[in-house]
């Protein structure tokens, strides 16, 4: 079967709505919405392909974009690898050269909108954020003030990682930490290994070992992630449908000694071969943030990134 590459941009306005545009009716997938980009030619690596249809497509010059997520996806009659870009930057006022349908969705909006089937992990992508925290402590309000510490940092995302609870105050902590997040408008996965009760509509964060016990994504209509050391943990948060997965440790760590640490370009490559987005996590400073992205990561994820 046919294959091709294809370079996709997300590019988005001052008040964070995303450009769409309607795929003509006589093309693959016609009719459905897309993120404006085209075919990778042959000279062309995804980024000079990307700006190159953004120019002809919608009359604006790229400034700056680097990777969010690259996508494998066979359709009955083509395959295709989409190379999804986010753009931070652009010149020009965005106009329909193509005679083409284009919108600014807000990304609330944007599950109103019919896309390519390919397109579902961009969307996922798109809307989470690029820091994952891990937060946890002895009591609850060592844990409160990790959530502010990072809240203050401008993190959104969190995971709760408090093992050492016995189940009452777990459940006793959670019930302030849960208060506190919707307050401050956080988004939570509460660790698999916590010893408490979860609503249906919370996150879950698996460690490793409970993927490996699982063959279906736990009910929740929160996020659902998984923590990977490997391929093949990674293919299965995949195959369970998972929104995102944590890959580490990318560098050497002092909370796991024993790891071996992966290094970029294994990190990289593995990152490729799903379609989920994937963290970055293990020994990340904060300088390391833009490498990250370069190597395909949906963002940074840490416990000591955030502290001090
Ligand atoms: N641009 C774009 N293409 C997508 C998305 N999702 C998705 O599955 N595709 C598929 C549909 C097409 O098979 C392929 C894009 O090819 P295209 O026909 O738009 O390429 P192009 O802009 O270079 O068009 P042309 O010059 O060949 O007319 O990727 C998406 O969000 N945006
Ligand atoms: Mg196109």
């Amino acid at each position: 079967m046919a294959k091709i590459d294809v370079a996709i941009g997300v590019v988005r306005d001052r008040a964070g709505r995303v450009l769409i545009s309607k795929r003509k009716s006589d093309t693959h997938q016609g009719g459905l919405w897309e993120f404006p980009g085209g075919k990778i030619e042959q000279s062309e690596n995804d980024e000079q392909a990307l700006n190159r249809e953004l120019f002809e497509e919608l009359n604006i010059r790229v400034i700056n974009s680097s990777p969010l997520i690259k996508i494998n996806f066979s359709y009955p009659d083509l395959i295709v690898q989409l190379h999804v870009r986010e753009v931070y930057g652009f010149d020009g006022e965005v106009f329909g050269r193509e005679g083409q349908r284009f919108k600014w969705v807000a990304l609330h909006e944007l599950s109103d909108y019919e896309f390519p089937a390919a397109n579902k992990p961009i969307l996922t992508a798109i809307k989470l954020e690029q820091h994952y925290a891990i937060i946890g402590g002895n009591n609850t309000r060592e844990i409160l003030l990790e959530l502010d510490n990072v809240w203050k940092q401008g993190v959104g995302l969190i995971q709760i990682r408090a093992k050492e609870l016995c189940a009452a105050d777990a459940e006793e902590a959670l019930e302030v930490v849960r208060g506190k997040c919707k307050e401050l408008n956080m988004t939570y996965l509460i660790n698999s290994q916590m010893p408490v009760k979860r609503y249906l509509d919370e996150g879950v964060h698996l460690t490793s070992a409970d993927l490996k016990l699982l063959n279906q994504r736990p009910q929740s209509s929160g996020y659902v992630a998984a923590s990977c050391h490997n391929l093949q943990e990674l293919y299965k948060a995949e195959q369970m449908a998972l929104d995102f997965a944590v890959l580490s440790p990318v560098m050497p760590t002092s909370s796991h000694p024993e790891a071996k640490a992966l290094g970029w370009q294994q990190f990289k490559e593995w990152v490729t071969k799903v379609n989920i987005p994937v963290f970055a996590l293990g020994g990340i400073s904060r300088q390391d943030f833009k490498k990250a992205l370069a190597c395909g990561a949906q963002g940074v994820s840490g416990i000591s990134l955030y502290k001090g």
